[in-house]
């Protein structure tokens, strides 16, 4: 498809009130999934973010890698359990993680999003004590529930024209360990930390649906009160769940809205701030 010089001059146009409304503004995006996997997808991302915050938006990425971890432990021969979505992690697979999030996956995000033009500083959960947390639970091992959020080294990256961007091990104040937490969960404890304007969880699904299985059944936008009733009836299940979950703490503590959004979708976080268009499913 190609587009008339009027019909690209049209699509600026229409970014035109997004923008006056998104900037000086703070976005949390949540990159995980598919959008991380594929070097198209993980390129559209990456200049999404660098062009959001080149308009003034002060863009927080906060990173996933769970299928990078899956893949690591792998590799040393260990098979990755899951309890009720979240990793069980002992001691080795704490290292495991803290080695792939903070270390390869953070590091090839900064470096990507530098190569393409942005200015970016990675951060782990520990830096400037981003992340407190204790065990959540002995059934998932050093799995961390986050007990308070100190966003100052979030918003100095921020005031100095950085984007930052975070990868989710979280500093023990129960005892002296990493703890692992689920990145969903890290990004909307953000979120509400920097009283952020919108929070952004990028999927591999088109969002919330009626029927998981038809991409037509698409909720667009769904209201706080509507969630018991979408999880009482068996519409939100399984992954969705914790996903849901977050997303309604974080616009109920005061984030305007919280949006699960389609990364396999090339410019999806563009189209959802910078245009008319909404894509995904917006929680409210
Ligand atoms: N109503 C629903 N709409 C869309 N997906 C749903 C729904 N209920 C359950 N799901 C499941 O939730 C999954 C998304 O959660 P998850 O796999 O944990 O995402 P991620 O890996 O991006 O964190 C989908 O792949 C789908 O199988
Ligand atoms: C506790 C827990 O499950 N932590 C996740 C952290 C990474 C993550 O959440 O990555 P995705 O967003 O790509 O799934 C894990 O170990 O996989």
């Amino acid at each position: 498809m190609s587009y008339s010089h009027v019909e690209r001059a049209q699509v600026l146009a229409e970014a035109l009130p997004y923008i006056q409304k998104y900037n000086g503004k703070t976005v949390v995006v949540k990159y995980g999934g598919n959008a991380m996997i594929s070097d198209e997808l993980r390129q559209a991302v990456i200049s999404d973010i660098i062009l959001l915050h080149l308009v003034g938006v002060r863009v927080v990425v906060v990173h996933g890698g769970g299928p990078e971890i899956t893949e690591m432990l792998k590799k040393i021969g260990k098979e990755s359990q899951f309890v009720d979505g979240l990793r069980y992690t002992d001691q080795e697979t704490m290292d495991i993680v803290q080695q792939v999030l903070c270390g390869k996956v953070n590091k090839n995000l900064v470096a990507t999003l530098n190569r393409l033009g942005g200015k970016a500083v990675g951060l782990c959960g520990m830096d400037a004590g981003l992340f407190q947390a204790r065990q959540l639970d002995e059934k998932y091992g050093l799995v961390g529930e986050i007990t308070a959020v100190d966003p100052q080294a979030v918003v100095d990256c921020l005031e100095n024209g950085y984007i930052p961007v975070v990868s989710t091990v979280a500093q023990g104040v129960d005892q002296e360990t990493a703890y692992n937490i689920n990145a969903d969960t890290a990004a909307a404890k953000l979120s509400m930390a920097l009283k952020a304007e919108k929070l952004i969880l990028l999927t591999d699904v088109r969002g919330l649906m009626m029927d998981p299985a038809n991409e037509n059944t698409l909720l667009p936008v769904v209201k706080l009160s509507q969630v018991p009733g979408l999880v009482k009836d068996g519409v939100i299940k399984g992954g969705m769940i914790p996903k849901v979950d977050c997303c309604v703490e974080a616009v109920r503590s005061g984030v305007k809205d919280a949006v699960i959004l389609d990364g396999r979708i090339q410019h999806s976080i563009l189209i959802e701030l910078l245009s008319d268009e909404g894509i995904g499913t917006m929680l409210l």
